[in-house]
């Protein structure tokens, strides 16, 4: 599903009614209808039935006025509170506002002083205050409004994005509606996806508004991955499959303290379907590991009784690499100097793709500039907030006020996927292509997760899947996984290793939704 900024959203109206021909004013009642067809089905049952339409003084208002149309129409009591002087709405809102019984219209644009009597009762509230023209944070009136929208009591239904929400950021400016159901248009906006903006939409539906095709695929957007989009990117195991054709994952991982991080990447990698694991640690804590991996193979590196990677180890690294697919650097290797210099060196010694987590990434965050020594190569990097802004040398809350510009920026310049962990996670590729997962849940806010990530990455890229793919397949059956989980065993004490135990359900939840498309696109 392609998801677009506000901005976008505006440039696509102006094509659709500029360059095809498609009336403004047809767009706003298919708009209207839309959502007056949601509200119908949702809340449609019973007698007295009564919606009443909090109404901004643009396009969103525009909606609304149309919606209060369609809905007295239907038999419903549908009364608008608008937020401006009625001369102060202008073009198709105007038009759709004339068409409505003025009695049925309360105009208070000064405050909203008694205005709680007229939500009273209201089977639905209908937030059309403000929409992809939202350009400033909410106050005055406007404010009032979404605090006595939230504080009624009614189910609300939020036109395009829930007023206060930021369609390109989905932040809050201010203070925002929380929807139950959120009904935005042609395509979902930024804000009806990303957090905060995405929980306060309640459930999204994108309503058709015919829109012409050839704008909805020029647009530019991103790729937002839900299980749909992710089932399409999967590839199920042929019948004449056989362990070399899974694809030979290396994980260069652990150090004193840390072999859980080791052990957890090398287990996701094969959970996640790679036929072979090989895991590369310290000598010293080679005993360890093969306690804890039972099916991945492991490397012994470097002296005796070394606790740590170091840099001596390189030949040896690059050798293992060498019959091996993929390469995952990085889980629980500690940061000593030479631990440091290894990842440095090997950045440009190993040809193989490489995954690059954790303390990898703490390592080349100290210098950047060594990922150029890996162009034409394929490199994946797995930050979260506290590493990206180690690798771009800001702080965590400036990563988080623009995570898509963060990462494409980071992407595009030193020629890397990266995957930004975090709620709704951005993948960036160097071509400066967005995707945004859809899955996972507060439970996996625990150590270790990231580690099963970059098993999980490193196994699509193993079996021969583009960066791209494997980065958004990697994100979204990481967090699928930990929503099976979260379904019985709720958010609170999710472990790491639950997640990579549940990954194959996860991957057999893809393969029959490839199954299930397939079959409803041959009409079984
Ligand atoms: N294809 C579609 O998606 C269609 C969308 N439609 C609807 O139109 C709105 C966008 O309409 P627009 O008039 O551009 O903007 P808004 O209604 O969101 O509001 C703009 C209006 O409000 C003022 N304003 C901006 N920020 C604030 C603020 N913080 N507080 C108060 N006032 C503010 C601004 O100056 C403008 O005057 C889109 O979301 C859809 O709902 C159409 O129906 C056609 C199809
Ligand atoms: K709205």
């Amino acid at each position: 599903m392609k998801v677009v900024s506000g901005q976008v959203m505006q440039l696509m109206d102006r094509r659709a009614i500029g360059e095809f021909g498609v009336p403004g004013l047809e767009l706003m009642e298919r708009a209207g209808r839309g959502c007056a067809d949601v509200i119908e089905e949702a809340f449609g049952e019973g007698e007295a039935r009564r919606a009443v339409i909090v109404a901004g003084k643009g396009n969103n208002g525009g909606d609304g006025f149309v919606i209060s149309r369609l809905l007295a129409e239907r038999g419903w009591e549908a009364p608008v509170l608008l937020l401006a002087a009625p001369e102060a709405v202008a073009g198709d809102a105007a038009a759709n506002l004339a068409r409505l019984d003025p009695a049925t219209v309360q105009s208070m644009p000064q405050g909203l002083a008694g205005a709680e009597v007229l939500l009273q009762g209201a089977t639905v509230i209908v937030d059309a205050l403000l929409g992809t023209g939202m350009n400033s944070e909410v106050t005055g009136v406007y404010a009032e409004a979404i605090d006595l929208i939230n504080a009624a009591g009614a189910p609300v239904v939020s036109v395009d994005i829930p007023s206060g929400v930021d369609a390109a950021t989905g932040k809050v400016l201010g203070r925002a509606v929380r929807a139950d159901i959120t009904v935005t248009f042609a395509l979902a906006k930024l804000g009806n996806v990303l957090y905060p903006g995405a929980e306060l939409c309640g459930r999204l539906v994108v309503a058709e508004i015919g829109m012409p095709d050839a704008v909805v695929a020029e647009a530019e957007g991103a790729h937002y991955v839900d299980l749909a989009c992710a089932a399409g990117l999967f590839r199920p195991r042929s019948v004449t499959a056989h362990k070399g054709s899974g694809g030979h994952c290396l994980i260069v991982a652990g150090s004193t303290g840390k072999t859980g991080a080791a052990a957890m990447a090398a287990n996701s990698a094969q959970r996640a379907g790679a036929g072979l694991v090989t895991l590369a640690v310290p000598a010293a804590l080679n005993p360890v590991l093969e306690q804890k991996t039972t099916e991945a193979m492991t490397i012994p590196v470097g002296p005796e009784r070394a606790g740590y990677l170091r840099a001596g180890s390189l030949t040896e690294i690059v050798a293992a690499a060498a019959i091996r697919d993929v390469v995952a650097l990085g889980p629980g290797i500690g940061t000593a100097p030479s631990t440091v210099y290894l990842v440095h060196s090997l950045l440009a010694a190993l040809d193989k793709p490489l995954v690059l987590d954790a303390d990898g990434l703490n390592a080349v965050a100290l210098e950047p500039e060594l990922l150029l020594t890996r162009k034409d190569r394929i490199t994946v990097l797995t930050p979260h907030p506290g590493e990206m802004a180690r690798l771009v040398g800001c702080t965590v809350p400036e990563v988080e006020a623009d995570r898509i510009g963060c990462a494409r920026a980071f992407a595009v310049t030193y020629g890397v996927h990266l995957i930004l962990k975090g709620a709704r996670s951005i993948i960036a590729a160097p071509d400066g292509s967005i995707a945004i997962n859809g899955s996972g849940n507060p439970g996996m806010a625990t150590g270790g997760m990231g580690d099963v990530l970059t098993g999980v990455v490193a196994a699509f890229l193993s079996q021969g899947y583009h960066p791209f793919a494997a980065c958004q397949l990697g994100a979204f059956v990481h967090g699928h996984a930990a929503d099976f989980l979260a379904e019985p065993m709720g958010t609170q004490g999710m472990s790491a290793s639950d997640v990579q135990e549940m990954l194959p359900v996860a991957l057999a939840s893809l393969a029959a939704s490839r199954t299930t498309a397939t079959n409803h696109q041959q009409g079984e």
